[in-house]
């Protein structure tokens, strides 16, 4: 007995978008449908190698178009569905291509749809009916999954002994007003072009019976419609962009075509090819824990595995591809330690292209360079921080920042080439935005002195510079932490000359400020400016304030110094106060300590402090 079946929600949606297109590339519902029965055939073969019960086969997938009927057939003998599959994968979308599809297409955006995976469901673009006819090596029945494509499909037993998928496509009728032709879908030369065009390196045969005319007589012959090879193994000359794009496409659902794509054969003790590409975008779950990097791994065509962890790095993990070696045998489990070896040698060739890809993409083209580098400088930083620093020699030429000089980035190298030969520092500044730190009191004395800085806005930059200490024995250097090193020798003599005179009034401030900070200097790095906060030389501000965010460390706590601007005429009037009413200085001091605060972009203590000490101030100086 045949059972009914509701759709989910959202392949109701799609379904509904899929029988209603308006698009014109139909066609690509060939493309799919093989694409699936290609991947059927890999998992069967897969399955095969370590598990005895299900046995091999010769692959193949079969066209068999039938005009009198108009229904299309796509077969395979690959791993089949049981009644569960059929359920969970013909009647909910699970798959990540059809989902962001599906959001995509929410947009408006319905050109986009020959871009995507969009998968079986795209049969229902040229059918009225689609019947699944299927047995897997899992069940001992054979089902028949059946579809209008409305909200329901049945599903039911049949007798069915070999394994594998067949799919009956009912073809619709021809709408002439819309210039809709379905019937093109039994012709042999249109079967047989779109193979060609978009399934030509599928590494299973697509078989198909042709008719030939000798003489009076017609006979059927069976012939291949696809070349398999696949896309990696041809030469890369008679490789046109569009065909890898979409192959690149297709096989790792992205909508966008590649930033980058690097081929590449390696002959000698090891053999491969590695074809990779780099994403434009991170893809949607980058970020997330469930994101799985690694490399599809194929041995003379022959998929083996899906992602293979070992074969890129973490810092490279936005990496999408595949690696094909002859030298791996296809049972990976009983040779595991011999791969190890191997996977582990192709890993450390391939880490050292995709790097020195990128170096070259940074000198010879920039803003290629630039649109990969806001992608995915993040985990490219994360990278040198991770692991102690071990990777920080491989990875710091990739580095790049904005400057106060500059919008362009530029590298630690470019820095160090054009900074004065009497500058012993790389500095560097931090805060939320380029803006904020522009407008830093302690960038000051960086402009005076056309000191160029580069400008941290991300949270792991501190700490991927504390790992990295300094570049070519030049060390980093933040404007903000400790002593500023751009003082010349009178100016300090001077300095402590004025703190001297001033030692009461600022153990007066430091005395009213209590533990807030460690200490009230006198500043020379101010300009313009009546006060700043500096960090002591261990923990920045910038670094606590991204502590603080982190369960459990909510006692870590840089060390503050307030820097007073000794020429400013605040420190004039706070001077004055002090000589007429020394107890005055109290409310002053916080309010100095609280508009540091607020310049650092770190939260005010005690805002209630703060306020009453500015109230009371404002009454005052109404009085006067
Ligand atoms: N011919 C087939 N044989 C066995 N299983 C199949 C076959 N066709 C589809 N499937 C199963 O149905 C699932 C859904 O197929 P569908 O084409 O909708 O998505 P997909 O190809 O996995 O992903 P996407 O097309 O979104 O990249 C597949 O993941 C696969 O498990």
């Amino acid at each position: 007995m045949a059972k009914t079946k509701q759709f989910k929600t959202e392949s109701q949606k799609l379904l509904h978008l899929m029988t209603h297109s308006i698009y014109t590339q139909k066609e690509i519902f060939l493309r799919e449908l093989i694409s699936n029965a290609s991947d059927a055939i890999d998992k069967r073969h897969y399955l095969s190698l370590t598990d005895s019960s299900i046995p091999t086969d010769t692959y193949e997938i079969w066209l068999t178009p039938n005009a009198k009927d108009r229904t299309l057939v796509v077969a395979d003998n690959g791993i089949g569905f049981t009644e569960k599959e059929l359920i969970e994968n013909l009647g909910t979308i699970a798959q990540s291509g059809s989902k962001s599809f599906l959001e995509k297409i929410e947009q408006k955006d319905v050109d986009i749809i020959g871009q995507f995976g969009v998968g079986f469901y795209s049969a229902f673009m040229v059918s009225d009916k689609v019947i699944v006819e299927t047995k897997s090596p899992y069940s001992n029945t054979g089902y028949r999954w059946s579809s209008k494509g409305e909200s329901s499909y049945t599903i039911e037993e049949i007798e069915r002994e070999e394994i594998g998928t067949t799919i009956i496509l009912q073809l619709r009728d021809d709408d002439e007003e819309n210039e809709e032709d379905f019937t093109k879908f039994t012709s042999e030369y249109t079967l047989k072009s779109l193979v060609k065009k978009y399934s030509d390196y599928v590494r299973y045969p697509i078989n198909m019976m042709i008719e030939k005319k000798e003489k009076e007589k017609s006979t059927q012959v069976k012939e291949t419609l696809n070349q398999m090879t696949p896309i990696w193994k041809r030469s890369k000359q008679d490789i046109k962009p569009e065909d890898m794009n979409q192959f690149y496409k297709h096989q790792f659902n992205d909508f966008e075509d590649p930033l980058k794509v690097i081929h590449t054969n390696v002959e000698g003790m090891l053999t491969y090819t590695a074809l990779l590409f780099i994403p434009k975008k991170p893809a949607f779950d980058f970020y997330s824990e469930h994101y799985e990097k690694g490399l599809q791994l194929y041995t003379k065509g022959v998929f083996i595995q899906d992602k293979n962890k070992e074969l890129i790095p973490d810092y490279f993990k936005f990496v999408k591809g595949l690696v094909d070696s002859a030298d791996l045998s296809l049972n990976i489990s009983r040779e595991m330690l011999q791969h190890d070896r191997q996977l582990k040698k192709i890993a450390s060739h391939l880490e050292k292209k995709i790097k020195s890809e990128l170096e070259n993409m940074m000198l010879h083209d920039r803003d290629q360079y630039i649109e990969f580098y806001e992608a995915y400088k993040t985990t490219l930083k994360y990278g040198i921080y991770d692991q102690y620093g071990l990777n920080k020699e491989k990875l710091q030429d990739l580095i790049m920042f904005q400057t106060n000089k500059s919008d362009d980035y530029i590298s630690f190298k470019d820095y160090i080439e054009r900074k004065p030969e009497e500058q012993k520092a790389i500095y560097y500044a931090t805060g939320k935005t380029k803006q904020s730190i522009l407008s830093l009191p302690q960038m000051d004395i960086m402009k005076e002195n056309g000191y160029e800085v580069l400008l941290f806005t991300e949270d792991i930059d501190e700490f991927m510079i504390q790992v990295l200490q300094n570049y070519q024995d030049v060390p980093f250097k933040s404007v903000q932490q400790g002593e500023s090193d751009l003082i010349d020798d009178t100016k300090k003599e001077d300095l402590k000359e004025k703190e001297k005179e001033n030692k009461d009034i600022l153990k007066a401030i430091k005395k009213a400020l209590k533990e807030k900070v460690k200490d009230v200097k006198l500043s020379a790095r101010l300009k313009e400016s009546a006060v700043c906060l500096v960090s002591g030389e261990g923990l920045s501000l910038e670094m606590e304030k991204i502590l603080k965010q982190m369960p459990n460390q909510t006692d870590l706590k840089a060390d503050r110094i307030l820097e007073i601007n000794p020429d400013h005429d605040l420190f004039k009037a706070l001077q004055k106060i002090y000589e007429v009413d020394a107890k005055k200085i109290d409310g002053y001091a916080s309010i100095l300590y609280h508009q540091a605060l607020l310049i650092e972009g770190l939260p005010i203590e005690d805002p209630t402090e703060f306020s009453n000490n500015l109230v009371k101030l404002m009454i005052e100086s109404s009085k006067s």
